[in-house]
């Protein structure tokens, strides 16, 4: 066991009435009323070692909060925290940061609260300096640093101090590309060192990347805990559905708690469905190329995704698309493809029932994979969803050979002899 929440509450005094203070302040009088403010209730929750848990929530829900209590930034109210490791964090920006020092002395100030000693700091410095990449920045006052500077430096050495327990909330979201995906690569080989990942983030692929659990929180409750896959598409479809007009009727999803596991058996019927005219999609078919029923897939082959759908009442055709994902079991999507993008307006002047086949190559490497299905309304700028359902259906696919990458590109590949170690541009 790494850290075990049990039972714990968060509660903070919050004034009720902020004129009021003022008024105390300035005249006197009776003391501003505070009441208590839960931001978090009743979470219990075990880790093991090795583990990466992404919390998912909205805005005020308590993630920070759930963050900064394994830290140790302040106590629970109620219930009992236990954590055995060292926590590295990057909790807000600048929190540990002198900004009137320079880089290099935050670094081994930093260094040193997070519990590293000074030679080991001394030997690590040029790594970290190297990973922070901020050039003569390095000697510069913190205060002069872009936010994203900022980041990287407090990023560098976080992952330097052999953290047991690697806590980090949002902060990527502030570097530039490259940087988070040197972030990404660096925490997933901490990962692979055993170490026990928190992370907090609104980017729901993100986490599913870098997480195998997901605990979703809202007004300071979990509302689901469990497999990232499964959380993550059910917070999702939450999302949706408040953001969808008010006619949405959110679906109650088909599959349990830890569908995204991995045995065929819990790989059946959508992990997620919603939409506004629910079943209007009426059946739907995975076939190779003469119309057979399939669904495993040799690399190479042709592949069919067929869908029958009923154009649903009121729509507007000129905008009306019929669209398939397929998602890795990590709900990554691989590839998408809509009537909308390829083939605007395809479906003016049709009624009722409409079939859409969709034909191509499969050039997926051998795994298992997820169908998604979906009528969309284009109009606007945001897809509105007449059907969607995530896991209409599952297949795999096979190679003789080996195949690395998730999916490879029909490539031309040309071999003669150079005659010369460098590239020449013609007409140069
Ligand atoms: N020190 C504090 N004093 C008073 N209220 C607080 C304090 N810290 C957090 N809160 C309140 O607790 C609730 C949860 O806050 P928290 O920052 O944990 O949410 P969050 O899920 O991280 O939100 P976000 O996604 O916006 O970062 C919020 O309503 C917030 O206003």
């Amino acid at each position: 066991m790494t850290i075990e929440f049990d039972r714990v509450g968060k509660a903070f005094r919050r004034i009720e009435n902020p004129a009021r203070v003022l008024r105390q302040s300035l005249f006197g009088g009776q003391s501003p009323e505070t009441e208590l403010f839960w931001a978090l209730r009743d979470v219990s929750l075990r880790v093991e070692r090795g583990e990466a848990v992404g919390i998912v929530g909205c805005n005020g829900s308590g993630k920070s909060t759930l963050l900064q209590l394994l830290c140790g930034v302040y106590p629970p109210t109620k219930g009992t925290i236990a954590v055995e490791g060292r926590v590295a964090a990057l909790l807000e920006l600048g929190a540990g940061f002198d900004p009137e020092f320079s880089g290099r002395q935050n670094v081994y100030m930093n260094a040193a609260v997070l519990g590293m000693q000074r030679h080991v700091t001394e030997q690590r410095f040029d790594d970290i300096a190297a990973f922070a990449d901020i050039g003569h920045f390095i000697d510069e006052p913190v205060k002069t640093y872009s936010s994203g500077m900022f980041v990287r430096l407090a990023f560098a050495v976080a992952i330097h101090t052999d953290p047991d327990i690697l806590v980090v909330d949002e902060a990527l979201a502030v570097g530039d590309a490259r940087f988070q995906a040197k972030c990404m690569k660096r925490i997933k080989s901490l990962r692979e060192d055993g170490v026990t990942l928190f992370f907090v983030s609104h980017d729901v692929s993100s986490v599913r990347t870098l997480c195998d659990r997901s605990v979703w929180l809202d007004r300071g409750r979990i509302v689901r805990m469990g497999s990232v896959f499964d959380v993550t598409a059910h917070y999702m479809e939450h999302l949706f559905a408040d953001e969808a007009s008010d006619t949405a009727q959110p679906a109650a999803s088909a599959l349990p708690e830890g569908a995204a596991g991995d045995t065929e058996a819990e790989l059946k019927g959508p992990i997620n469905h919603w939409g506004s005219h629910i079943g209007c999609i009426r059946d739907h078919r995975l076939a190779d190329a003469y119309g057979r029923p399939s669904r495993v897939f040799e690399y190479g082959q042709t592949m069919r995704v067929e869908v029958v759908f009923r154009i649903p009442d009121g729509a507007d055709t000129e905008h009306l698309s019929a669209a398939f994902s397929i998602k890795d079991l990590k709900g990554t999507d691989l590839l998408v493809c809509t009537t909308h993008d390829e083939n605007r307006g395809c479906f003016r002047g049709h009624g009722g029932l409409v079939r859409a086949t969709f034909e191509f190559e499969n050039r997926l490497t051998p795994g298992r994979y997820l169908l998604v299905l979906a009528i969309e309304d284009r109009s606007a700028p945001v897809v509105q969803y007449y059907e969607y359902v995530e896991g209409a259906d599952y297949f795999a696919t096979a190679s003789e050979t080996v195949r690395f990458g998730l999916f490879n590109l029909p490539t031309r590949i040309q071999i003669d002899a150079a005659r010369q170690a460098a590239l020449v541009t013609e007409g140069t």
